[in-house]
């Protein structure tokens, strides 16, 4: 029995529908029932032998020539219908014979589903999409071959000329394509080997500071890790040197987004200003401003890599509405613009004033505030919404802390995730007829119960002077400002 000594590739091009091309080894023989105007010769070469020292073969069309060697393989040969589609979208078939494509196998199927798309199809001009058909099997049909001893044998020198050039002027392209390519990535290669070499050449500066004591924890009156390993930031747990050297190599810009609808636009100014002062102070910011009231942003001086950028956005009625949709507005900004712009966001409240440092060591994957009012409290006491009705809802078991709406961050794609979530839950709770307790605050919390932040402030980070002044707080870093509630919401 004869037996290629592997399994033959073959493919039916569309650029050129009369071609089929042969992987080495491979054998095909045109039908004799095909002579018409226009009948087919294969290229191939001895069973199981090369055909050429390419892998690919046209097969190539030769008019008006009948004939040939008679097959002396024929009882082995299998065959797959070829269409042949002339210049002028005309179809025509021919049965094309190949070896290894036995009747009824997977891959005679596919051959013969492929050979009808390309009757119904005008010639492509894709290379890249030949059909490429793999006979699997190696089994070979036996006897009642219809090439019986009319077979049109071989010509191996017919792939050399007419057919083939076009196929070698595009393969050339292809090749060239590649070549091009290559070069591509070399440089690209190239561009980010010297980037590591630059990093390479990272000095190593002295680096002078009080050693950390393991015996002696810089704090031991407040807890300065939570049980999930996220670090709460007090005063003396950390050194803004080393943190700002970090942060610098990475050249992180950060994002401060602030709302001032209606009559909260009067605190941008001591906002900024403040802020300018003691907000990510020697880093890159940029300071998102929400607003109905583009006109009425104040012009505050601004350091070198520091900008404003003011984003016109509608009203609510309600205070409460106003406080909640920034979880919308934050989400759906995040994804259209600050994913391009910033690394990490910070999220706070207008209503207040920078009164110290707020800078690197705040920044994490996702960040929460302790509230000011609750960080010595017990779970039952905390604020969260209790009603099962609310998706806000947070069973009395379960909880951490009680975090405040008024500061929270990350990097763009935590806040994004966390503000969509949010503002998804909302939506369920405004179509069931329900607000959560403390709005947009109550569905922060609910969320950080179960995704739990990364890095978590100390009140320092969002005081209220009404508090007073306990003896764990050595910095206040921001600070809420008295407002006449009735005089500024809703107006
Ligand atoms: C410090 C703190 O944790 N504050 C939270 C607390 O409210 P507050 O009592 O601090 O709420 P608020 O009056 O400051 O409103 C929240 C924020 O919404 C914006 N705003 C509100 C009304 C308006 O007319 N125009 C306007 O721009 C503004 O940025 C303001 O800072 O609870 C609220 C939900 O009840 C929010 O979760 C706040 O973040
Ligand atoms: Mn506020």
């Amino acid at each position: 029995m004869l037996r290629p000594r592997r399994a033959p590739h073959f493919w039916v091009s569309q650029d050129r529908p009369a071609s089929v091309f042969l992987r080495k080894g491979a054998i095909a023989v045109t039908h004799p029932a095909a002579s018409g105007p226009d009948s087919y010769r294969g290229l191939g070469g001895a069973p199981g032998g090369r055909i050429g020292h390419r892998s690919c073969w046209p097969v190539r069309s030769l008019l008006g020539k009948p004939g040939g060697l008679p097959s002396p393989f024929a009882p082995e040969w299998d065959c797959v219908d070829l269409v042949r589609v002339s210049r002028t979208g005309r179809s025509q078939s021919t049965r094309l014979l190949l070896a290894s494509c036995p009747p009824h196998s997977p891959a005679r199927q596919q051959a013969v589903c492929a050979t009808a798309a390309l009757s119904g199809e005008p010639a492509a001009p894709s290379f890249s999409r030949m059909l490429r058909y793999r006979a699997g099997s190696n089994k070979l049909r036996n006897s009642s071959s219809p090439l019986g001893e009319s077979g049109y044998a071989i010509d191996k020198d017919q792939g050399k000329t007419g057919g083939v050039k076009g196929y070698l002027t595009k393969r050339r392209l292809y090749v060239v394509g590649c070549i091009t390519l290559l070069c591509f990535s070399f440089g690209f290669v190239c561009n980010h080997t010297c980037f590591l070499e630059d990093l390479l050449q990272v000095k190593l500066p002295r680096m002078i500071y009080t050693k950390p004591q393991i015996l002696k924890p810089s704090r031991s009156d407040v807890l300065t890790m939570t049980p999930w390993f996220a670090p709460i930031v007090w005063e003396g747990t950390y050194n803004s040197e080393i943190l700002n050297e970090q942060f610098r190599r990475r050249n992180v810009t950060v994002g401060l987004t602030v709302f001032a609808i209606k009559k909260y636009v009067v605190f941008l100014k001591k906002f900024l200003e403040t802020a300018e002062m003691y907000f990510m102070v020697g880093h890159r910011v940029n300071y998102y401003i929400f607003t109905d009231r583009p006109e009425e942003v104040p012009k505050v001086a601004l350091k070198e890599g520091r900008n404003v950028v003011v984003l016109q956005v509608q009203n609510y009625p309600r205070w409460q509405e106003i406080s909640m949709r920034r979880m919308e507005l934050i989400s759906n900004f995040s994804q259209q613009r600050f994913i391009n712009e910033v690394s990490y966001l910070v999220c706070v409240d207008v209503d207040m004033r920078f009164n110290d440092q707020v800078g690197v060591e705040i920044l994490s994957n996702l960040f929460g505030t302790l509230h000011p009012g609750f960080y010595a409290a017990e779970r039952q006491s905390f604020t969260y919404e209790r009603r099962p009705a609310s998706q806000a809802y947070v069973p009395s078991d379960e909880g951490d802390f009680y975090y405040a709406g008024g500061f929270f961050g990350g990097t763009v794609m935590e806040v994004y995730m966390l503000t969509k979530k949010c503002h998804e839950a909302m939506m369920v709770d405004k179509a069931n007829g329900i607000e959560a307790i403390w709005h947009d605050e109550s569905h922060l919390n609910k969320y950080f119960v179960y995704y739990k932040p990364t890095k978590i402030l100390s009140p320092e980070y969002l005081w209220d002077d009404n508090m007073g002044r306990p003896e764990i707080l050595k910095k206040r870093r921001f600070l809420a400002l008295p407002k006449n509630h009735a005089a500024i919401r809703n107006k």
